[in-house]
C-alpha cells in the first residue's frame, strides 16, 4: 500500500482549546476516503494543516511523501483542496480565475485541461462570466475547478455539496468518481452521510478532536446495531417466546423485533405460524451510515489516536 497522506500524532491548540488531540492515520493512494464528525470535531482544522494553512501544535503530516512544512512547495503541488468557504476575486472571470491559479503552479498552457474541467463541472457557459455574477452553487463549482487545475494526485473536498442542488451533486460526484478511477486519491468531509456511504471505501470519524473510528466502509457498516424486523400482524400481542425480541412499535402499527441473523427470521415466522398469527406486511431494516454515525457519536468510545 502506498501512503498518500500520513497524519502522525497531530495536535492543535487554539489558546487553551484543544481542537485536535494526537490524531494519527494514513490515507492510501487510490482511496476514496471520508472524514466524518459533527460540527466542531476538527475536520477543517486537520485539512488546513494538510494544506499548510495552519500549523499543527505538534505532529507531522506528509502528502505523497512530502512533509507539509519542511517540503511545503512539493506537498502543496501534490494536493488540491476545495475549501468549505467561497474565496474568490470578484473582478476575475471564471476562466481568468483558473488561469491565475494555473500560473500559481507555474503552468502556462493549461487551457485544454481548464476546458475539460469546465465542461465536466457544467461551467463552460460561464467561462467568461465574472465571479461576482455567479450564483452560490456556481461559485462552489469554481472552487472545485480551482483545486483541480494542477492535476493534483490528492484531492480534498471540505463539504463540497453544502447547500448545492441535486444537479451539481450528480455532476460533481460523477467527475470526482472518474478522477478516483483514474488513480487520484480523494478525501471528503460531508454531513450528507448517504454521500459518504455511497462513494467512499474507507471512513474515519473524529469526535471532539480525537479519532474514534477508522475502518473499511463494509466493516463499519457491519458493526453497530443489527438489522431489525418490522412486522404488521393479525394480532397485537406477540407469543410469549418472542416478547424478549420486541424493540418497539411504530405509529402505523408495526412491531419492531431484533433480528441478529437470518435463522432468527425463520424462527420468528414459524413461532407466529404456530400461534395462528398471520403476517400482513414484513420489512427488514438495516442500519445505514447515519445510524452507525449517531450511535458512535453517542457512545463514549476509546480514542484510536
Ligand atoms: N482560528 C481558530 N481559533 C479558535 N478556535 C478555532 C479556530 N478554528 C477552529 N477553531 C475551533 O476548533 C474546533 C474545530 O473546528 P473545525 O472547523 O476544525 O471543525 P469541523 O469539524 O470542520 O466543523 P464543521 O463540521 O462545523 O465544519 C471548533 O471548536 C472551532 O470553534
Amino acid at each position: 500500500m502506498t501512503i498518500a497522506i500520513r497524519f502522525a500524532g497531530i495536535s492543535k491548540q487554539y489558546g487553551t482549546f484543544q481542537a485536535l488531540n494526537d490524531v494519527s492515520f494514513n490515507v492510501a493512494e487510490g482511496d476514496f476516503f471520508a472524514l466524518l464528525g459533527p460540527n466542531g470535531a476538527g475536520k477543517t482544522t486537520l485539512i488546513s494543516i494538510l494544506g499548510g494553512l495552519t500549523h499543527a501544535s505538534c505532529g507531522e503530516v506528509t502528502v505523497m511523501g512530502h512533509d507539509v512544512q519542511r517540503d511545503y512547495r512539493q506537498a502543496r503541488r501534490a494536493v488540491g483542496i476545495v475549501p468549505q468557504e467561497l474565496v474568490f476575486d470578484p473582478f476575475f472571470t471564471v476562466r481568468e480565475t483558473l488561469q491565475f491559479q494555473s500560473g500559481y503552479f507555474g503552468l502556462r498552457s493549461n487551457d485544454d485541461w481548464i476546458d475539460e474541467i469546465l465542461a465536466n463541472l457544467g461551467l463552460s457557459e460561464k467561462a467568461d462570466t465574472n465571479m461576482r455574477a455567479l450564483s452560490g452553487g456556481m461559485k462552489r463549482r469554481v472552487m472545485v475547478a480551482q483545486a483541480l487545475v494542477h492535476r493534483p494526485p490528492v484531492i480534498v473536498l471540505d463539504e463540497p455539496t453544502a447547500g448545492v442542488d441535486v444537479a451539481l451533486r450528480q455532476t460533481l460526484w460523477a467527475f470526482i468518481r472518474r478522477l478516483n478511477t483514474d488513480g487520484h486519491t480523494i478525501v471528503l468531509t460531508t454531513h450528507y452521510l448517504e454521500e459518504a456511504e455511497e462513494l467512499c471505501n474507507r471512513i474515519a470519524m473524529l469526535k471532539q478532536g480525537r479519532l474514534i473510528a477508522l475502518e473499511e466502509k463494509h466493516q463499519l457498516m457491519n458493526r453497530g446495531r443489527s438489522r431489525s424486523l418490522l412486522l404488521k400482524l393479525s394480532s397485537d400481542t406477540l407469543p410469549e417466546s418472542l416478547q424478549g425480541k420486541l424493540i418497539g412499535r411504530t405509529d402505523d402499527g408495526y412491531l419492531e423485533l431484533k433480528l441478529p441473523d437470518c435463522s432468527a427470521l425463520e424462527q420468528i415466522l414459524a413461532t407466529l405460524g404456530n400461534a395462528g398469527i398471520s403476517v400482513r406486511d414484513i420489512q427488514i431494516s438495516k442500519p445505514d451510515l447515519e445510524d452507525i454515525f449517531l450511535e458512535m457519536m453517542q457512545t463514549p468510545a476509546p480514542s484510536l489516536s
